[in-house]
């Protein structure tokens, strides 16, 4: 296997391995020639060198043999400085590579495949895909954004900042991004994982004197996938290091794709030229579910139920009950469900609504909204327009009066508090005055269609 026929494998590999695999981990071997069977490759990093032989090495093998009548046993690595360059070994780490099934390719799972501990990729879930990702209001523009960047093409937003509270699909639709990439371009190095995860690996590049290989890592990927950012509040060397690759990333024209449980400008303890770099591309937050959005899902969820719990049939009315009744956040609603699909498989009925009560009766219980008086005197104003020292205060006309009593009517339906208690809240009123007040409101709202619909629009406005 002579230099000239290794110059002619080169192009070969990249059509086989493609461009940008090519690049990060080809190009930057040395080919220092054949002995026993052995050919030798200087690489500018161990970690190069057994990276390529572990995903790369069969392919290599195969093809240089093609190339040089069987002449090559095995592939053996050194570590040598600027191996595309110079002549001369620095240092010899042995690499060896007996070559290994490989998948080279598919650069976009490659990196998880190495063994490094320094490779960075979390595997994705299988789950998380757009097609499972019910679309609503709250969500809407948040998938677009996904959608677009998933799209690849031009990057038109960088970062894409994704931001919203706990369990309402920011993992999953980063997932689906990373999903989507991959099956439109194979050749795509995209990388998912979390901050933690890169704060793991960054640490342990410290500790083992690795940081030019996790930062060739962390530089050569064509999309940099980050989830829950606000980890790296107050760390402030991982910090410092997570902006370098974001503006290499970046500055390349690479897609950033970032998630967080708050908006940038809510993370504390972030460095200022970290946050306001957050700021610079799309920021898009996922808002809490609302009584449609997390019907459908529920909806989408029970099909995938129904597969695995075939004999389970459900009645009328639970799905209802459970998404006006779980408002949290989707995983509780989807935890939920399993659950009383178990329990109906198990005790061989239909799920109806006493089950549901029934098995889900702590649930339910923890999601109970509570509502306080003075976020009911808050919302009350806001509905009737009216100031909320007017609300409490003493003045007794008509336009005041009757917001209050819907205040205090709604004060004791939805809140545990006393006659005397909800009195003293509304300006240290006697309790025989809320009790009038209610007994009012609850006749009017029986003849009065005004405010019967105002109770309603309040009410789930306050259990929302
Ligand atoms: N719109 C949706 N359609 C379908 N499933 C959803 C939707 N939103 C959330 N889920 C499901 O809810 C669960 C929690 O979602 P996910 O893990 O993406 O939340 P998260 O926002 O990343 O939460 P955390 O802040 O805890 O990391 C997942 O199983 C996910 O599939």
């Amino acid at each position: 296997m002579t230099q000239e026929q290794w110059g002619a494998l080169r192009k070969t590999l990249c059509e086989t391995i493609g461009e940008n695999n090519y690049k990060a981990w080809i190009e930057p071997l040395r080919y220092d020639g054949l002995e026993n069977g052995v050919a030798t490759f200087g690489a500018p990093t161990n970690f190069v060198g057994t990276y390529v032989s572990q995903n790369f090495g069969d392919v290599m093998l195969s093809q240089m043999n093609a190339l040089s009548g069987d002449s090559v046993r095995r592939l053996h690595f050194r570590v040598v400085q600027g191996a595309n360059e110079t002549s001369e070994p620095t240092r010899s780490a042995a690499a060896v590579a007996p070559a290994t099934p490989a998948a080279p390719t598919s650069p976009a799972v490659a990196p998880a495949q190495a063994s490094s501990d320094l490779l960075p990729g979390a595997p994705l879930d299988q789950r998380f895909k757009f097609d499972s990702f019910v679309v609503g209001k709250p969500n809407e523009l948040a998938h677009a954004a996904a959608r677009r960047v998933a799209e690849g093409g031009r990057v038109t937003f960088n970062p894409l900042f994704l931001h919203g509270g706990v369990g309402l699909g920011k993992t999953h639709l980063m997932h689906a991004i990373a999903w989507e990439l991959r099956e439109r371009n194979p050749e795509l190095n995209v990388l998912y994982l979390s901050a933690e995860q890169f704060m793991y690996r960054f640490v342990q590049a410290l500790r083992d004197r690795r940081m030019m290989d996790f930062k060739s890592i962390f530089r050569s990927v064509d999309v940099l996938m980050v989830d829950d950012v606000q980890f790296i509040s107050g760390k402030d060397s991982t910090q410092e290091e997570f902006f370098h690759t974001f503006n290499a990333l970046v500055d390349q024209n690479k897609q950033v794709v970032i998630s967080a449980d708050r908006a940038p400008d809510e993370i504390k303890d972030l460095e200022n030229r970290i946050r306001s770099r957050l700021q610079s591309g799309l920021v898009v937050d996922l808002h809490p579910t609302d009584y449609e959005l997390r019907l459908g899902i529920l909806q989408t969820k029970v099909e995938q139920q129904m597969a695995y719990n075939p004999g389970v049939t459900l009645q009328d009315g639970v799905l209802e009950f459970l998404a006006h009744r779980i408002s949290t956040n989707v995983r509780v609603l989807e935890g939920a469900l399993t659950r009383l699909f178990a329990f109906a498989s198990l005790i061989g009925k239909p799920v109806d609504l006493g089950m549901t009560q029934e098995c889900l009766t702590d649930v339910l219980r923890a999601n109970e909204r509570k509502v306080s008086i003075e976020e009911i005197q808050r919302r009350v104003a806001e509905h009737y327009n009216i100031r909320l020292s007017d609300m409490i205060g003493p003045r007794r006309t008509r336009a005041f009066a009757r917001p209050r009593q819907v205040a205090m009517y709604l004060s004791k339906k939805m809140t545990a508090k006393s006659l005397p208690e909800i009195g003293r809240r509304f300006g240290k009123r006697d309790h025989t005055t809320v009790l009038h007040g209610v007994n009012r409101i609850e006749a009017l709202a029986k003849s009065d269609a005004q405010i019967a619909e105002d109770l309603e629009i309040l009410r789930r406005a306050l259990e929302a």
